[in-house]
């Protein structure tokens, strides 16, 4: 207690010192940014909500401008809410607006070779950098959007059978499709998506007390349950990062290896040239930017997937006007990526998904290294400098009617942001959501096959809607913008219903889910090259994923805590659920609304706890027939 207690005072005078220094005399005609008034010591902290941050600085932009500063604990605090401001520093000054802020949480990010963005603005990240540019382009020269394809194909039959779990498969298909693009292998998925989200945590404003009352970094591990957390989470992390590369070098010598990232890497370092051998540093940091690479994807991709069912849910025109281009073009088939320049609608709904609900909404915050001026304003060296995502893209100039979910505003000339040609705008390379500057996003090439594949797949597949009250047959209401309140924001969980297209659409549904199934019995080594997973069940605690119910124990029956959920419709060999069909008269029979089933789900839906950190449930039901560990 008392070494809490002169921590506090330590920390207090700490303050006192970094304010007074921070009160210089300014040169004539020279201003400090507008900003919110400040408390002493605390700064602006008190009125900042913890859920929905983002609204609150966008609020404060209305106030004082698209540019302003606040005070936090000591520290400037530069909010930009237009794309134009942001390019201007971030990218036309980027060699001093490079830099990233030092995490309280996470003292070492910015020397730390671990996590290659949240790196200052070092050798160590340049070096980083070219590598993961270098990965991700030899990838996508090597065809490596099958894995893609094949988890949607996985992801689309698991959400018809089971579509109250949505949030479960779309996770799924996220880490399982970058654990195959780094490691070649799905089997590291789960355990990714744990240590994953206690990286999230680790860093968030709203995750760890020590980022907002910064001062509390200083306490010992013994008396900071943050700092145990961490270092247990960093522990499994990698231990798993070299379980994954031990992996694919034993596929290696056994010429059973598929392609991935840490597989071209090796690859260099086998090269007979020594040039190209010496290019990309020693395997230890590979496996770091591989890995990070597999954290990025597996945070990030999950909340536009998740945001295409609410917009659907609350723009069913939208939906329609989707499948009638994918359904005119394609003739009934399912989108694949080739087909993407046929489908300029698609890749708008894409786009626009993101822009009306930006998954990282506050932005990833750079540091600026030496004291700017822009247009007359101080900007002081150290301030952490945060393009406001939530407000670029409610910029009325560039996106009017910001509010409204209208993918036409990129497809129609009557539109700032129209481009062509429509065979290859939009895309969202260069899209404000991705960064700025030198720190720009490496994953885009990633994202974009993802995105494209699963929301086109949904869009063939289902009609998307909101569900409707079991008793009065009134539509359940949908939130509109209820998003958890991490770095990388979610919607919390709503009902809707995925009613199939045609029972036609299930059959191809199934046969897909199927051929995919054999293409994954052929990845990941095969069966000759086991990848030890249940070594790392004990760390995961009290986890449970869906996952972990191995392939062939599924039984009809998962449960969730103490309740046991029967799949209706279902039987141990994984036949389909009764369902109806969205352009068939077939009745529902158990899932009917009002019958015990629906009424189940909902419940469970409504009351089971939500995983804080997720938005979702802490473990679903399994449905019957998946496959989880090919
Ligand atoms: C919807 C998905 C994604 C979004 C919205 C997103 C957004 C962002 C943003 C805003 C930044 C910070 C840019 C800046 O500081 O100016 C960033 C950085 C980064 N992203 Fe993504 N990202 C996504 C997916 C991915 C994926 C799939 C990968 C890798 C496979 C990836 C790899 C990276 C890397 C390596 C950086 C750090 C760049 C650096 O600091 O130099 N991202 N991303």
């Amino acid at each position: 207690m008392i070494a809490i207690w002169l921590l506090l005072i330590a920390g207090v005078g700490v303050l006192v010192v970094h304010r007074y220094r921070n009160r210089r005399r300014l040169p004539p005609g020279i201003r400090p940014l507008p900003g919110p008034r400040s408390l002493p010591f605390i700064g602006r902290v008190h009125d900042i909500p913890a859920v929905g941050s983002w609204l609150k600085f966008y609020e404060w932009s209305k106030v004082y401008g698209p540019i302003y500063q606040t005070v936090m604990f000591g520290t400037v605090h530069v909010w930009i809410s237009s794309e134009a401001i942001a390019h201007d520093l971030l990218s036309k000054r980027a060699i001093v607006y490079s830099d990233r802020p030092m995490i309280p949480n996470l003292p070492d990010n910015r020397t730390s070779g671990d996590y290659l963005a949240l790196l200052g603005s070092t050798e160590t990240w340049k070096r980083q950098r070219k590598l993961c540019n270098h990965l991700m382009h030899t990838s996508s020269l090597a065809d490596l959007h099958a894995y893609p394809t094949l988890e949607r194909d996985r992801f689309l039959y698991l959400l018809y059978q089971d579509p109250d779990n949505y949030i479960e498969w779309i996770e799924q298909f996220t880490s399982r499709a970058v654990s195959r693009l780094c490691w070649g292998t799905a089997r590291p998925s789960q355990i990714l998506r744990h240590t994953t989200l206690g990286l999230l945590e680790t860093i968030s404003p709203s995750g760890a007390l020590p980022n907002v009352a910064s001062f509390l970094r200083h306490l010992p591990a013994a008396l900071s349950p943050w700092k145990r957390k961490e270092r247990a989470r960093h522990a499994l992390e990698d231990r798993l990062f070299h379980a994954n590369i031990g992996f694919v070098e034993e596929s290696m010598a056994r010429e059973r290896a598929d392609p991935s990232f840490i597989h071209t890497f090796l690859r260099s370092k086998g090269s007979a040239d020594d040039r190209e051998r010496a290019r990309w540093g020693d395997a230890a940091e590979a496996m770091h930017v591989v890995g990070l690479m597999a954290i990025a994807g597996a945070l990030t991709i999950g909340s536009p997937i998740q945001s295409y069912l609410l917009a659907m849910c609350h723009y069913p025109d939208q939906q329609r006007a989707l499948q009638d281009e994918i359904d005119g073009v394609l003739g009934g088939r399912c989108p694949q990526w080739e087909d993407r320049e046929k489908l300029p609608l698609l890749r708008a709904v894409v786009k626009e998904v993101i822009r009306w609900r930006p998954p990282v909404p506050t932005g990833i915050p750079h540091a600026v290294e030496k004291d700017d001026i822009y247009n007359g304003y101080l900007i002081p060296a150290g301030a952490t400098i945060h393009a406001l995502e939530w407000g670029i893209t409610r910029d009325e100039a560039v996106y009017p009617d910001a509010e409204t979910f209208n993918p036409r505003r990129w497809l129609d000339p009557a539109f700032p942001t129209f481009r062509e040609p429509l065979t290859q705008f939009p895309n969202l390379h260069g899209f404000s959501q991705f960064g700025f500057g030198r720190r720009t996003c490496q994953g885009i090439p990633v994202v974009e096959q993802d995105l494209f594949l699963t929301m086109g797949g949904m869009a063939w597949a289902f009609d998307i809607r909101k569900r409707r009250d079991p008793r009065s047959g009134a539509e359940l209401p949908v939130h509109w913008n209820d998003y958890t309140p991490l770095l990388i924001a979610k919607p919390t969980p709503f009902l809707f219903d995925a009613l199939p297209r045609s029972a036609d659409k299930v059959a191809r549904m199934r046969d897909m889910s199927e051929d995919a199934r054999a293409r994954a019995r052929e990845c990941g080594g095969g069966a000759d090259v086991a990848m030890d997973i249940a070594q790392f069940r004990p760390d995961l605690g009290d986890c449970i994923y869906a996952d972990d119910v191995a392939d062939g124990e599924a039984d009809g029956v998962g449960s969730v805590g103490d309740t046991r959920v029967s799949m209706a419709g279902c039987d141990a060999a994984g036949s389909e659920p009764d369902l109806s069909f969205s352009d068939a008269s077939t009745a529902r029979s158990s899932d009917e609304p009002g019958s015990d089933l629906e009424s189940d789900k909902l419940r469970l839906m409504m009351e089971l706890p939500l995983d804080p950190r997720l938005g979702c449930k802490p473990a679903m039901p399994h449905v019957p027939g998946s496959w989880n560990w090919t």
